[in-house]
Parts: C-alpha cells; structure tokens; sequence
C-alpha cells in the first residue's frame, strides 16, 4: 500500500478520471505546512469544466481514507496530510517483509534488454569515456533487472578497423615482444604513434598499413595471429579495470565479430531499395529527415562503422530477441546513433523503435577534457589504484583498528569513483578530482556507505532481533525517513524510465542526510517502549541504502 498511489485512486475514483493522470500530478509540497501530498488542480479544470478552486474544495469532502489524516483546500491545490503512525506502520513492514526485494517490479518479466556499454577500442588506453559508459552501464543492466528484465550485458569492443593494419606493419617494424607484453596498451599506442609520426613524411607506410588491413580481412594467418594477440593483450589489462569495478559482461562481440556478417546486411538494404551511389559511395538517403546520408560502403568496397552497428544490431535481435536495446556511449556519437535507428526503421524493423541511445558528458580535469590522444596516457587503472590507495590512508586515520581494512579500501576507493560519476545527470560534464570524491562528509559515496556502516553499528549495539511487526512511528525526525523508503520504488522506476542512475544517487544522498539527523536528534537506543519500532526504522534504512548502492554498482561496508 503507497499512499501516493491510494490517494491517485481515490481523487481519480471522485473526478471520474484514470489514476494514472492523477498519479503523474501528485507533488510532495515544499513547506510541511502544506501537507504530505498535494494535488494542483488546474491541470484538470478545463477538461472537468470546474474552476481548479473548486475541484480542490470539492475534493476535501469527498476524499476520505484512514491513511490521510487531514485534507485540505489551499487555493488551486489539494492538500493531504497523512497518518503517520499507519504510513510508516506499513512502510516498516514492507521493507523489513521484503529485504533486498523491496523496490523490485514484475513489469520487465519475460522481457529482454540488451546493454552495450564500457566498448572501449583495443591497443589503446581505455578512456575516461569508457570509464562513464562502465559505470552508467552497469548500473542501468542493475536497474533493468531490478525492474524484472533480464539483461544481456554486450562489451562492443573496438577491434577492427584500418588502424590495426597499421598497428601490425608498425609492430613488424618496429615492435618488441617482451615489451608489448610487458605493458601492452602503453607499448601498442607508442608504435600507433610512432606509425603516424613516421608516416607524415613517408607516406608508403600508409600503403603499407592498408595493404595489411586487407590481409587481416581475408584471413592471413600472420595478420590474424598478431591481430589476436593484440586483442587478448588488450582484453587482460581492460579486465583488471573490470575486476576492480566489479563488471562483468555476457558478451564480448565486438566490431570485427561482425565482419564476415555485413554482406547480409547490405543485400536487405539493397533489396528494401535503400541505398544509393553518392560520389562512388554506397549510402542511405536521410534527407526526409534532415539528416546527413548514412555511408555504408566506401568506394573501395570497405565499410564503416555505421556497416558494423546495423550489422550487430539486426544480429542482436535475432540473437536475443530483445525488447529493448540500449546503447551507452558519449553524446559526441548521437549522430551515429539517430541515423542507425532510422535507417533500420526504413527497413521495416518494428523493433527499432525500441532502441535508445544513452549519451552522456564529458569528464573534465581543470575545465578540459581529459583525453587519451597525443600519446599522453591516463591510465585508469592507476586512478582506480590511487583512490583506493587514499581511501586506505582515510581508513587508518578513522579507524585504525578495522578489520579486513585492504576490502573495505578497495569498496570505498571504488565506490568514491562511481558515486561521483552517478550522482551527477548524465548528460553534463564532470569534474575529476580524487580529493572530492574521497570525502567522508558532503556528496560522496563514502558519506553513504559511512551511514550504512554506522546503521549496521547500531544494529549490532543493540543485540535485538528486529522483526517486521512494528507500531508505526510518528515523531518529526523520523517522518521524513518514512515517507523517502516509501518512495524508493518510485525512484527505482524513474531513473529506469529515463536511464539516470543519478536519480537513485541524489535520494541516496537525502537519505543519509535524514538519517544522519535523526541520529543525532534521537536517542535510537534508549530503552523504552519505542526501541524496537526506532530499531525498525534503522534497519529499513540499511536496506535501502545498501541496495541503493548494489543498484549504482556499489559495495557497502558493514564496518568501516
Ligand atoms: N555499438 C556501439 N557503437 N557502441 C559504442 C562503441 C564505442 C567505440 N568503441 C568508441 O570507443 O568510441
């Protein structure tokens, strides 16, 4: 029972209208004054030929449920107070019934989402691009899931294209075994680099590379044995970026996966009539929608990346008959992404309807873009290192005497990383600083696994069995408390909606607020009668941090 959905019910059971407008309308007021719940009416008014005045006033006679204590009038807006004792009464049982389950939802059953994320291009360092796509990625396949999906997690990998013809001509050049497997993105890249150096003045190195890239598509065994390599070199040090951040993938097809798979592609956009011959290039016309042409074949017979994404995605939906695909990848390729959908929606697939571009900001460091080109290599697993390295440092100064403080180290340093990549809407940049997001107090994943592990400390002071059997509480500290685990599935299903992670980070940080102010106002411990329901309260609390955190892809400490 929520009451924000009883209270949708009975206004749209009085107005004749569906619940689900009047849900949409509902609104938390600001000032507590104005009650719990509020419902403007003059969204309304016109289609009910009623002032909005009126409807409210009408509303507080009609309206009438134990759940709400008080209802008022106040001009255009219903105001509803509700019973607090019987809220957080029922809120208590619920989340303390269900445990880790709470916020769960059944729409997704039976339903597939495919998530292609993290996609980073091998032989080259992995970006602070990829590193948000890992992080938003993953937590959206935790979300979907939540929501009942099942997810098919896709790691697209960068792993065919001119370049690496280069690469293997620069590596027979040039190259050294010992070293690439040494240090192989760091080694790769300096032979990438060198290859464009030397190739400004020598352009039969260019020749040469595309010579190789040709070898590598039709088969050559030294070109695909060097090729391989190179990939699984990639994949070894990119998987110690994934174990540090705890990801995992279902798939890892990247783009040379789809290479022998294209032609198939091409004839259905042959025989759908859809290319045309556009200065010797095969492309897709998408002036109706005013949009440059997709190219998909160049004059030479090769193709593109457009080639390889329409390939994997008709690919996909066999594969997995998805009902929703979605791709998580930087704003700067919302071009790529809006003309593939369109043009596999001219050749007839209903289901492309159903795919979504995720795209997301920039990370910053002093204002600029941090950026992998020109040589100058930020290696993400060092950062990671690094926070975890100053997390540990934190650790010893707070808590000298912790135990398995190398783990929870390696949970606050990696959570510090995500929670300052998730608490932020997607769509704007960020700010790289370890300093900030190490914090223990303000905004930071520390701050909120902190308030888990001083939750769980409590818990165990208190050495009670906590039951889910409670009588409701209703003093103003714990009020809020109540009424924010009443809306965490609401929450869960926003951020779903609109695939923002930060809509879950942002109540996470309210949360722990409340609830670091009741601690400090209440005396949660006190033996009296209340105990056991104060107890209620913290432990509800817990679980809703904790899978709060699990959905971003973030541990919590029960010590810390
Ligand atoms: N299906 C896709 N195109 N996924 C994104 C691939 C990202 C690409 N490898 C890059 O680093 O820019």
């Amino acid at each position: 029972m929520n009451s924000k959905k009883v209270l949708a019910e009975h206004i749209a059971f009085e107005l004749g209208v569906s619940s689900s407008e009047v849900l949409d309308l509902i609104e938390v007021p600001k000032h507590d004054n104005l009650g719990d719940l509020a419902f403007p009416c003059f969204t309304l008014a016109q289609k009910l030929k009623q002032s909005p005045e009126e409807i409210a006033k009408n509303l507080t006679e009609k309206v009438q449920h134990p759940l709400f204590e008080k209802v008022e009038a106040k001009g255009p807006f219903f105001n509803v107070f509700l019973n607090k004792k019987m809220v957080s009464q029922e809120v208590l049982k619920t989340v303390l019934g269900e445990g880790n389950n709470y916020g769960s939802s059944q729409e997704g059953i039976g339903q597939n989402v495919v998530l292609d994320f993290s996609s980073p291009n091998i032989a080259k360092p992995f970006s602070m691009g990829h590193l948000r796509s890992t992080v938003i990625g993953q937590s959206l396949a935790n979300i979907v899931e939540k929501m009942g999906y099942q997810s098919v997690k896709i790691n697209y990998l960068g792993d065919h294209g001119t370049q690496f013809g280069k690469l293997i001509y620069a590596y027979l050049l040039w190259g050294d075994e010992e070293k690439v497997k040494a240090n192989p993105i760091k080694e790769l890249l300096h032979l990438y680099v060198r290859f464009h150096e030397e190739a400004e003045d020598d352009s039969s190195l260019d020749d040469e590379g595309r010579a190789w890239f040709k070898k590598l598509e039709d088969g050559d065994s030294e070109a695909v044995k060097l090729w391989k390599w190179f990939r699984e070199e990639s994949l070894k040090e990119f998987s110690k970026i994934y174990d540090l951040l705890g990801v995992e993938f279902d798939s890892y097809n990247g783009e040379a996966f789809y290479n022998d798979k294209m032609t198939k592609a091409i004839d259905l956009l042959k025989e759908n009539g859809l290319l045309t011959t556009s200065e010797g290039a095969e492309v897709v016309d998408l002036s109706d929608y005013e949009l440059p042409p997709s190219l998909i074949q160049k004059q030479d017979g090769a193709t593109l990346y457009a080639t390889r994404d329409l390939t994997a995605a008709i690919h996909r939906q066999e594969a997995y008959e998805f009902d929703q695909a979605i791709y998580v990848v930087g704003h700067e390729q919302s071009l790529h992404f809006n003309q593939l959908f369109i043009v596999l929606e001219k050749m007839g697939y209903q289901w492309a309807k159903h795919m979504h571009h995720v795209p997301f900001g920039f990370i910053l460091k002093n204002g600029k873009k941090m950026s992998t080109r020109k040589g100058e290599v930020v290696l993400l697993e060092v950062v990671i290192q690094e926070a975890i390295e100053l997390a540990k440092q934190n650790i010893d100064e707070k808590s000298p005497y912790l135990e398995d403080k190398d783990e929870v180290a390696k949970m606050v340093g990696v959570g510090a990383i995500i929670f300052h990549d998730l608490k932020n809407e997607r769509l704007n940049n960020i700010e790289f600083s370890l300093g900030e997001m190490l914090r223990f107090e303000g905004n930071t994943g520390p701050y909120i696994q902190y308030t888990y592990a001083r939750a769980c400390s409590i818990i165990r002071k208190a050495e009670r069995a906590i039951g889910s059997n409670v009588a409701g509480l209703d003093d103003p500290y714990s009020w809020p408390i109540v009424k924010q685990l009443e809306s965490f599935p609401n929450v869960i299903y926003i951020s779903f909606r609109e695939y923002e992670p930060s809509v879950i980070a942002k109540y996470l940080i309210d949360l722990a607020q409340s609830f670091n102010k009741y601690y400090g106002q209440v005396k949660i411990l006190e033996a009296d009668e209340m105990i056991d329901y104060r107890l209620a309260l913290v432990k509800a609390v817990s679980i809703v941090i904790k899978e709060g955190l699990r959905l971003l892809g973030i541990q919590a400490p029960e010590k810390m």
